[in-house]
Order: C-alpha cells, then sequence, then structure tokens
C-alpha cells in the first residue's frame, strides 16, 4: 500500500505537486495519468525518497522511504531506464545492486530469466537497445521481489510484443498481491492493464476510481445510428433535436447524446425511416481522459 496524504512540492514559485492526498492499494494495478508536467515522476520520486516534500507525507507499507531498512525488498522502481552505466554489464549492474542491499546473489540470474535478458547478461548496458534497457530496469526493480511497485512509462520504447509482456508482468504481479503503480501516456494500453486510475492535472487530484466509473463518469453515452439515406438522417436528427438531444452527422451515421437508445429507436419507428445501424457506444478512455484533462494541459495543442 502506497499513501499520500497532502503531499506537495514546489520547486521555486511552481507547484509541481499540490495537497495529494490518495492511497494506491495492494492487489491492483493502479495506473498514474496526467498531462506532461503534471507531477507525476515528482509524486513517485518523492514516494522513492528522491525527492523531500514540502509538506505531506508518502509513505509505503506505513513507513517513509528513509525509514525501511532493506528499501529494495520493500519497493521497487523504474524511472529512468537510462540512468545506467553504458559500460556495465546487465548482470554486473544487477549484480552490484544486489550487493549494495544485502540480496542474495541468485535474484541477478532470477530476475533476468524473468525479463527475458538471460541472453545477453554480459553485453555492455551501452550496447543494448532501448526495449532491452526497459527490461533491465524492470529486473531492477524486481530484484528485492518487492511487494510494492512502480513503473513510470515502462513500455516506453517497447514494440508491440514488449509491450504485451509488459502488460503481462503487471498483471501478474498484482495478482501475487503487490501494489503496482504505473505511468503511461498510452491509454489504449492503460485501458487494458489497469484495474483503478488516479489522475493528476497541475499536481492536483483529478480522478481516482476504477476504469469503468472512471470512463462513465467523464465521458457523456453516446447512440450511433446508421441511415443509408440522406432525407432520412435529416428527418431524425430533426425530431430528435425538438426532443433535446444533440446529435452530430458522421457520414451516413448521427451521433446523439441526450437520449438513450430505445428513444432514439423509438423516434426512428416514429419518423418511418429506415435504420442500417442501431447501437450504444461507450467511450473509450482515451476520449474519458481527454474530456477530463482539457483545461489541466500545460502545454495544450492548437486544434
Ligand atoms: N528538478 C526540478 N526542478 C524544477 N522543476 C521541476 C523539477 N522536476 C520537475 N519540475 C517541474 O515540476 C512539474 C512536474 O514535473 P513532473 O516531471 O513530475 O511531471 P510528469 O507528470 O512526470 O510529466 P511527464 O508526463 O512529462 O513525464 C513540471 O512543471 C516540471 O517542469
Amino acid at each position: 500500500m502506497i499513501k499520500l496524504r497532502e503531499l506537495t512540492k514546489r520547486y521555486g514559485d511552481r507547484t509541481a505537486v499540490d495537497g495529494l492526498t490518495v492511497d494506491i492499494p495492494p492487489g491492483t494495478v493502479t495506473g498514474f495519468l496526467g498531462p506532461n508536467g503534471s507531477g507525476k515522476s515528482t509524486t513517485m520520486r518523492m514516494v522513492l525518497g528522491l525527492d523531500r516534500p514540502d509538506t505531506g507525507t508518502a509513505t509505503v507499507n506505513g513507513r517513509h522511504y528513509a525509514g525501511l531498512a532493506c528499501p529494495l525488498r520493500e519497493v521497487g522502481a523504474l524511472l529512468d531506464a537510462a540512468a545506467v552505466h553504458p559500460g556495465r554489464s546487465g548482470a554486473r549492474h544487477l549484480l552490484a545492486m544486489a550487493r549494495s542491499n544485502g540480496l542474495a546473489d541468485t535474484r541477478v540470474d532470477e530476475v533476468l530469466a524473468t525479463v527475458g535478458l538471460s541472453d545477453v547478461a554480459g553485453k555492455r548496458v551501452g550496447t543494448y537497445s532501448l526495449g532491452m534497457r526497459q527490461r533491465l530496469g524492470i529486473a531492477g526493480a524486481l530484484l528485492g521481489d518487492p511487494p510494492v511497485l512502480l513503473f513510470d512509462e515502462p513500455v516506453n520504447g517497447l514494440d508491440p510484443d514488449g509491450v504485451r509482456w509488459v502488460r503481462q508482468l503487471m498483471r501478474s504481479l498484482a495478482g501475487e498481491g503487490r501494489t503496482v503503480l504505473v505511468s503511461s501516456h498510452l491509454m489504449s494500453e492503460m485501458q487494458l492493464t489497469a484495474d483503478r486510475l488516479v489522475v493528476i492535472g497541475r499536481g492536483r487530484l483529478l480522478a481516482d476510481s476504477t476504469v469503468a466509473e472512471f470512463i462513465a463518469a467523464n465521458s457523456a453515452a453516446e447512440v450511433r445510428v446508421r441511415l443509408p439515406r440522406a432525407a432520412d438522417r435529416e428527418v431524425l436528427a430533426a425530431r430528435l433535436r425538438a426532443a433535446g438531444a444533440l446529435v452530430t452527422a458522421h457520414g451516413d451515421e448521427l451521433a446523439v447524446r441526450g437520449a438513450g437508445v430505445e428513444s432514439v429507436g423509438e423516434a426512428a419507428h416514429g419518423s418511418g425511416v429506415l435504420l442500417h445501424g442501431l447501437a450504444e457506444h461507450s467511450a473509450s478512455l482515451e476520449q474519458a481522459y481527454l474530456e477530463l484533462t482539457a483545461d489541466e494541459t500545460e502545454y495544450a495543442g492548437v486544434h
């Protein structure tokens, strides 16, 4: 369990994390989302004792990072996969980590096998691809077999096979009862990987819920109706608008908000129009996320 209480961090006059209070429970994958610069990495760094909060607390299993007797056994993290000496082999890098944390040397071969790097363990990290470095970073996080794991953008640079592998790893780590907090900008991937979401914007908590609750709360449900005849589309759209619905046209389809599938079907029947399709359309996590964070981005694009 990770507990944040009124966690706040300022850099000069910029507040990177602003009174964040949230629990990250065990046995689940929690997706940590937010626009660029919203404070995700700073939050993770404070959990790991790499940054000191100005006010508030971050604890891992009830204790501050600095108070953990053997930190790698309590919490593992992948923050920056590039932060490895390029002249060392993957195996030596992990061995140094294991020895300085009082962990058995045998863990090195175990985690190398887990992440699929056994064959290249003796090669210099400087020769590794981005994806191999990500795997090595994940191996480092797993080294102490910790109950709490933090991953900052773990699928960065991975090919689709690697992305799927990370997804399965996260799910199985949570399935073993561990606390898994993972940040990502890949919404479709988060929708597949995470059980819960913590969303922040400008350092503040915007949402803390299950993925399904988040989508339901942050996107309007839509009904899509397909009508092959343009005249029919106009008739139905006018009737639905008169009843207060919001209707937009996309090719031969109408997208209807503010009316359920039953009432759209009844309106179509009442208007005598020909339908080729009528369905409820649930929003994706990406749509819901974009709606929630529209006002929170530091560097919004011009549309
Ligand atoms: N060491 C630092 N010194 C000054 N400002 C910093 C420092 N670290 C972070 N910041 C600022 O704090 C804010 C939060 O940054 P942070 O890296 O935590 O965001 P993030 O959500 O992880 O972003 P991204 O998705 O781009 O990785 C940003 O405005 C950033 O510029």
